[in-house]
């Protein structure tokens, strides 16, 4: 089949972003720790461009009971989008590239008294075998990145244009089942690594993103996981 016009910049930015989500937060990368909840850890470092804050943001969370396939299913497909993302006014799915690349235009709900976004990106779902080592479990990536459509140009309405590029890496461990025995969800462990670069588009001041940051990133991985965990919970495993 005929590649789509995105493809190269899908595989580069996917390959890109999954190096970046491996590499660890300890050392010289200025990551600070912001946030802990039980299992999940948030980091991010102070960065700006043209004086906006572009804090990159990392968070790295354990959950069980959940597979890397079906959580990164759940934060790919559009039709769950509504139950974990609060701070959503609008989704729509403006291309169908393939079945595992979707581009949304989304308008988030204004968080005062920043002026409302919006956001359209390429959406991409994929699962990576481990080449490092191979008996260890597959990953599964969904890869968010903002991208320009003719048809939907930036700053032309209420809304200002957000640019993100985010990432879910989701790697599953299983504890071996007793001898015959069926794998159960409690045998089952989902390392989350999640990544966002967002930069707000227009002015807003950085006191203020800051305070956005740290208040909705918490919430919303924990949202997230948590329906997770429900969507999955009485359903047959998906590996
Ligand atoms: O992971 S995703 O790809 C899931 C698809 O929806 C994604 C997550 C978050 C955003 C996002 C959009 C707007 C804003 C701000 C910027 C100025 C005023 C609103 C923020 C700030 C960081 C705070 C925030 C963090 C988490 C959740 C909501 N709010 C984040 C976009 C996409």
């Amino acid at each position: 089949a005929v590649k789509h016009r995105l493809w190269p910049e899908i595989e580069k930015v996917t390959m890109e972003q999954l190096h970046y989500a491996r590499l660890g937060v300890g050392g010289a990368g200025g990551w600070q720790l912001f946030a802990e909840d039980g299992d999940m850890r948030m980091y991010r470092r102070e960065e700006e461009a043209d004086g906006l804050v572009v804090d990159p943001l990392k968070a790295c969370h354990v959950v069980k009971g959940v597979t890397g396939h079906e959580v990164c299913n759940i934060f790919f497909s559009p039709e769950y989008r509504s139950g974990w993302e609060a701070t959503l006014e609008d989704m729509t799915v403006v291309e169908n590239i393939s079945n595992d690349t979707l581009i949304f235009l989304q308008t988030h709900k204004r968080i005062w008294p920043a002026t409302q976004r919006d956001s359209l990106f390429w959406s991409h779902i994929r699962r990576v075998s481990d080449d490092q080592d191979p008996d260890a479990h597959d990953l599964w990536i969904v890869c968010n990145h903002s991208t320009e459509l003719p048809d939907y140009p930036a700053n032309t309405g209420k809304c200002v244009r957000l640019y993100l590029s985010v990432s879910l890496v989701c790697q599953t461990f299983i504890d071996p089942p007793k001898e015959g025995e069926r794998i159960k969800r409690e045998d089952i462990t989902c390392k989350i690594t999640y990544c966002s670069v967002v930069n707000p588009g227009g002015w807003a001041p950085a006191s203020v993103l800051r305070a956005v940051y740290k208040r909705e990133y918490p919430k919303f991985l924990k949202r997230f996981t948590s329906f997770c965990i429900d969507q999955c919970k009485d359903k047959p495993i998906v590996f």
